[in-house]
């Protein structure tokens, strides 16, 4: 949680820019650079320092975010901003949750994964529920080993069969609350002004930069 020596830590590290991006995931780190963009802050991606993809042992979207930060602003000696995040589905309890890369395994294949997604519910029965929601967590942390977290959520229906070829990931079957297109449909600027990503992004700018 942000506090006042993590606040002055931050505007005074972060102002003149560097951050690494922790994430492997290209999807990922092309809205993180997006969001990033307003506030003059080059972002540097952990491929391009060929850092390592640590297990995501955490039993929580905000510990997982915190081991990937922590460990890559350990290994890089700069602040590293990590994501951890993924879809709950209502009718599934919550899955696939904290394991929502896993389900795409090693192929990362998310048209399967959605369609696991889909065959659960529908496993379920016809008055299953379509709810669902992404969370994302994003964690800040420094080399010293200083690490603030924060969480969004937005709100959503499952859409089948997918649609859009935009975003990534689980996207194209997810349709936010009072809109009529997928995240797969919409333009990625639409995605940043709601999104949970969007939402964890605007408490770390409230507290940090
Ligand atoms: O851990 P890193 O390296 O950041 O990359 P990852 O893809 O493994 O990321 P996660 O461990 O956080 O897994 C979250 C998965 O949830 C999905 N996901 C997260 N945010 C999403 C979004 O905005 N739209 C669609 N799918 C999303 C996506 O498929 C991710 O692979
Ligand atoms: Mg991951």
């Amino acid at each position: 949680m942000s506090d006042d020596f993590g606040q002055e830590q931050a505007i005074r590290k972060l102002k003149p820019g560097r951050l690494v991006i922790a994430s492997h995931n290209p999807g990922k780190v092309r809205e993180i650079a997006a969001l990033l963009g307003p506030y003059g802050i080059e972002p540097i991606s952990a491929a391009s320092l060929d850092l390592p993809e640590p297990e995501e042992t955490g039993t929580t979207f905000i510990a997982n975010a915190e081991l990937k930060a922590m460990q890559a602003a350990d290994l890089s000696g700069l602040p590293a901003l990590a994501d951890d995040s993924g879809l709950c589905v209502e009718a599934l309890g919550g899955d696939p949750g904290l394991f929502s890369a896993r389900w795409a395994g090693p192929t990362k294949d998310f048209g399967m994964a959605m369609q696991l997604v889909w065959d659960g519910v529908q496993a379920k029965g016809p008055d299953a529920s379509h709810s669902a929601h992404f969370v994302c967590a994003l964690a800040l942390a420094w080399p010293d080993g200083h690490v603030e977290a924060f969480e969004g959520r937005i709100d959503g229906t499952l859409v089948w069969p997918p649609r859009g070829q935009n975003g990534f990931g689980y996207d194209a079957m997810f349709q936010p609350l009072d809109h009529a297109i997928s995240f797969g449909e919409m333009d990625p600027d639409a995605k940043h002004a709601m999104s949970h990503r969007a939402k964890a992004f605007e408490q770390l700018v409230a507290a940090v930069i």
